[in-house]
């Protein structure tokens, strides 16, 4: 047996900050030397941020990226941390592919590289690329047909790249053929409100198949609507689970791990003797990286973060939604945000994650009540700025909207609509000249159903609610207020605005329920037909009455042209309205089986 100490770095890159994605790395990299690291890891494609979507077909950014690891490598060298082996994901190309998308020469590839004494040790690409759900990854790279097998103190370590844990067969396969001690994964996966366990039963069921350990190194912070929630982790080969960093924080987390040495020659075979056949697709490429076997000594104490308790489940969506509008507003150069508050729960909760997420002083309301609105909507808002010591200014819209009718007539529907367009222009003119971002309240029953209104509420630069069906918002406002009460705060949101029933307030005595159904049934409904692509039939099946159904999938399939032009929010479901799900919105198919 060999020990090995690996520092894993859960950072939070910033898409495209190359200077500053290395800077977060040289500071990692610092740390883990000083606490005796072996070996120090980072996500996948620290070096650029991820994903880079459509900025991995520009040549001048691949070109940046491959020189940005380069002078990464010296700077490390430079600064003394030569010796630390350092791996990060990165983006590069493989040269001689000829052309694609009119690139003059080379392929993207989502790479690796083993940073070691000044220069680029070893590099390989991601061989298996997701292109599902959020993932693009067809359309941006061209697989990568190595699996590296480095021999570290003595220690047999092969690195691959996120998806390549995912599917079977490729480089975990490879990883087993050329027994190696312990298979290093960078990744960078999003948040899922249900993939909490996946990802250790995943490491898990790869550690016994390859008969290694298993380092999982995950991003953390906010991506436009992905999160990336840490939550990286160690299991021997065993699959018993060695250490555990905390979720959705940055966190550099430093393991010992007692490994099989590898035998005399590399893996079975010199090192200078390579290659080997590709099975699979993937072939082995041995490298001899540094160091003398390290004698195995007592290992410091495991590092497991205690979990969330699994009831807490939707306290973990709300830190997701609080760090997707932090990061969202922080890496845009936004310092403050404005929301329109009603009294009602989707703008109390909304404001609530925004003040969680910048602060008080940061978070300002609009109160813009109309004719229409009612005597609670405006002292409940008035409680919730109160309780949160939130600035906010009061406007009466009634003659705003009276002017414009003024200049056109317009009744019914057309005229309640206008004073949701009117409080949108208010708030976008405050943006403009105050410089904060607006929030908009929808929440996804709301966005599934078409149920708000074009250029009116649905105005905004953010969404942060709008993955959250409306069932999960009051259960999200419940545990805000459950927390706060936990540890002895004042609770943020007045419980009048969780407990009244739902209503726009466009006409006087509106209810949501006169549009739509309760929202326990409705949930029900456009999860199953939205998150699981169920038909009609299958619908009517599983109890929802058939004239139910109907309705309920004609709203949705129709109001794909609102959803287009609503703001992005936080991905927090399996099956968000964005990259997840994408329809046509000329669409004259009706889902009946
Ligand atoms: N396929 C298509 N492609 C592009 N544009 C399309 C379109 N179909 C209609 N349109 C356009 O969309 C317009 C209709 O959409 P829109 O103007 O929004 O109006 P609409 O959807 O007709 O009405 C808004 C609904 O949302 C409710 N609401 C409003 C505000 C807040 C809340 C709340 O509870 O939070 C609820 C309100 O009570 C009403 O039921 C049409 O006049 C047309 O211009
Ligand atoms: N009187 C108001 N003052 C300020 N903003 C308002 C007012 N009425 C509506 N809005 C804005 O329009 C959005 C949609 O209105 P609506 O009343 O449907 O939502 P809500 O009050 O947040 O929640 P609910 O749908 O539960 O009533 C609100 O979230 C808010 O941002
Ligand atoms: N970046 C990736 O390759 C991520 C894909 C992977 N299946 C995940 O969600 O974690």
């Amino acid at each position: 047996m060999a020990q090995l100490r690996i520092a894993m770095a859960q950072v939070n890159p910033t898409v495209g900050d190359l200077d500053g994605n290395c800077r977060i790395v040289l500071d990692h990299a610092r740390r883990a030397h000083e606490a005796g690291a072996h070996l120090a890891v980072f996500p996948e494609l620290v070096v650029t941020g991820y994903p880079v979507e459509d900025l991995a077909l520009r040549n001048s950014f691949v070109s940046a990226s491959v020189k940005a690891v380069a002078a990464l490598a010296e700077r490390l060298a430079g600064e003394g941390l030569g010796e630390l082996p350092v791996a990060v994901g990165y983006l590069s190309r493989r040269a001689g592919v000829g052309e694609r998308y009119g690139q003059p020469a080379g392929t993207p590839q989502n790479a690796f590289a083993l940073l070691h004494r000044g220069r680029v040790a070893v590099s390989s690409a991601k061989h298996h690329l997701p292109n599902y759900g959020v993932f693009d990854e067809a359309r941006h790279f061209v697989p990568g047909e190595t699996l590296p097998v480095v021999r570290l103190h003595g220690v047999d370590v092969a690195f691959a790249v996120c998806e390549d844990l995912w599917q079977g067969g490729g480089p975990v396969a490879a990883a087993r053929r050329a027994r190696a001690g312990l298979l290093v994964t960078v990744n960078a996966s999003p948040y899922e409100r249900d993939k909490d366990n996946v990802r250790l039963e995943l490491c898990q069921r790869r550690a016994r198949e390859i008969g290694a350990a298993v380092g999982y190194v995950n991003m953390s912070g906010g991506q436009d609507e992905l999160i990336f929630d840490g939550d990286s982790l160690i299991v021997d080969a065993e699959g018993e689970l060695v250490a555990r960093a905390p979720k959705f924080e940055e966190d550099l987390f430093v393991t010992d791990l007692a490994l099989p040495a590898g035998g005399d020659t590399v893996g079975g075979v010199p090192p200078s003797e390579e290659p080997g056949e590709a099975v699979d697709g993937v072939r082995v490429v041995r490298h001899l990286v540094s160091g003398e076997p390290v004698a195995p000594y007592a290992p410091a104490p495991r590092v497991l973060t205690p979990r969330a308790d699994p009831a807490s489940d939707v306290g973990e969506v709300y830190r997701a939604l609080v760090v997707g509008v932090r990061d969202y507003a922080r890496k845009n150069g936004f310092a403050s945000m404005a929301v329109a508050l009603s009294g009602g729960i989707d703008s109390a909760l909304t404001t609530t994650v925004a003040v969680d997420a910048l602060g008080a002083d940061r978070v300002h309301a609009l109160l813009l009540p109309s004719k229409y609105s009612s005597e609670h909507s405006v002292s409940d808002a008035e409680e919730l700025v109160k309780r949160q010591g939130i600035t906010s200014r009061t406007v009466a819209i009634a003659p705003i909207v009276a002017a414009f009718e003024e200049g056109l007539t317009l009744e019914g529907l057309a005229a309640e609509n206008l004073q949701a367009r009117v409080r949108g222009t208010l708030l976008m003119g405050l943006s403009n000249q105050e410089g904060h971002l607006v929030l908009a309240t929808g929440n996804k029953s709301e966005l599934a159903t078409g149920y708000s209104t074009l250029y009116g509420d649905s105005v905004g630069g953010f969404a942060p609610i709008k993955d959250c069906w409306k069932t999960l918002v009051w259960g999200l406002a419940r545990w805000r207020n459950a927390e706060a009460e936990r540890t002895g705060a004042p609770l943020p949101i007045p419980e009048n605005s969780i407990s009244k029933p739902p209503s726009a307030e466009l006409r006087p005595d509106q209810l949501d329920t006169d549009s739509l159904p309760d929202y326990d049934l409705l949930d029900g409904l456009l999860d199953a037909y939205i998150g699981t692509d169920k038909g009609m039939r299958e619908l009517i099946t599983e109890g929802y009455p058939p004239e139910l159904v109907e309705r309920v999938i004609r709203m949705v399939d129709r109001a794909e042209y609102k959803r287009r032009q609503y703001p992005p929010g936080p991905k927090i479901s399996s099956r968000n309205f964005g990259r997840d799900r994408r329809l046509p919105i000329t669409n004259r198919w009706t889902p009946r089986s």
